[in-house]
């Protein structure tokens, strides 16, 4: 693990109407780190994310990504700087096929005007196979290649959270934000999407796991931050945060024993 840090989020603050759904988060993610977010529903995991990713504009606080300020940008230019997030669903895209819904996230990097694409087709043509062997590259780390041509609509929800997976991956993201990738799955499809999680942590990609099953958090991340009701109650090593009483508490909804 590298001392550079790839994102960074200080005192924030999100709320809706009367509601505080962030309060007051703080953590630092190490180039290269898994890093987790553990808490109860509504614990406000996916605001924090939508926080990161431009989708909410904070009410206090400052995010950055290597050092750059990106609270208050918008999600694409957030994305343009190198984030990339994967979605709880994939409802709208149902029609395409696998490559083509993973182009999606090749294809956004480096897009040109109109007027640039007519005049230099020959160097948009170019990009476009470059777009297209980046997007095959990752349905082969991930497994996914022989499904290439499948509509996702036909295709297991476990292969269909996969597949989200690849399409951020091909955007090659600095940092890779990962929302509940095995929320809805079944037992064989989690341990499919688990692999394509470790091949993503093998090759090095900065990124932060926010899921409901903390023993699946913890396998994978060296440090995890944990809130609940919006409050961070701290980050440590994924043992040391589940040993505490207030952590156990948290999640129970009772005082531990
Ligand atoms: N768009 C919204 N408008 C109003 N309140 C919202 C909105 N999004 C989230 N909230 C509220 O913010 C709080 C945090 O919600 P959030 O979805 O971030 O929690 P979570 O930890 O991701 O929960 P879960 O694990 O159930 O997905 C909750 O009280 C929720 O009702």
């Amino acid at each position: 693990m590298s001392d550079e840090i790839a994102l960074s989020v200080r005192d924030a603050v999100l709320r809706f109407g009367g509601i505080t759904a962030v309060d007051g988060v703080g953590f630092d993610v190490e180039r290269g780190e898994t890093f987790g977010i553990i808490g109860p529903n509504g614990a406000g995991k996916t605001a924090l994310l939508n926080c990161v990713s431009g989708v909410y504009r904070l009410d206090g606080g400052t995010i950055s990504l290597f050092g750059t300020r990106v609270d208050g940008l918008a999600p694409h230019r957030v994305s343009a700087l190198g984030l990339a997030r994967t979605f709880q669903n994939t409802e709208h895209f149902k029609r395409f096929t696998l490559l083509d819904y993973v182009l999606l996230g090749a294809v956004h990097r480096g897009r040109a005007s109109a007027l640039w694409s007519v005049l230099a087709w020959p160097v948009m043509e170019r990009a476009e196979r470059r777009e297209r062997a980046a997007a095959r590259e990752v349905l082969d780390l991930l497994g996914l290649a022989p499904l290439a041509m499948e509509e996702l609509a036909e295709l297991p929800y476990g292969v269909q959270k996969r597949a989200d997976i690849a399409r951020a991956l091909a955007a090659r993201p600095q940092v890779l934000l990962l929302d509940e990738p095995t929320s809805g799955t079944t037992t064989g499809e989690r341990a499919d999407v688990a692999d394509a999680i470790d091949q993503v942590c093998a090759a090095g990609v900065t990124t932060v796991l926010v899921d409901h099953d903390v023993d699946f958090v913890s396998r994978r991340c060296g440090r995890t931050l944990v809130l609940a009701h919006g409050t961070p109650l701290g980050v440590g090593t994924p043992a040391e945060m589940l040993a505490r009483p207030d952590v156990v508490e948290a999640f129970l909804g009772v005082p531990s024993a």
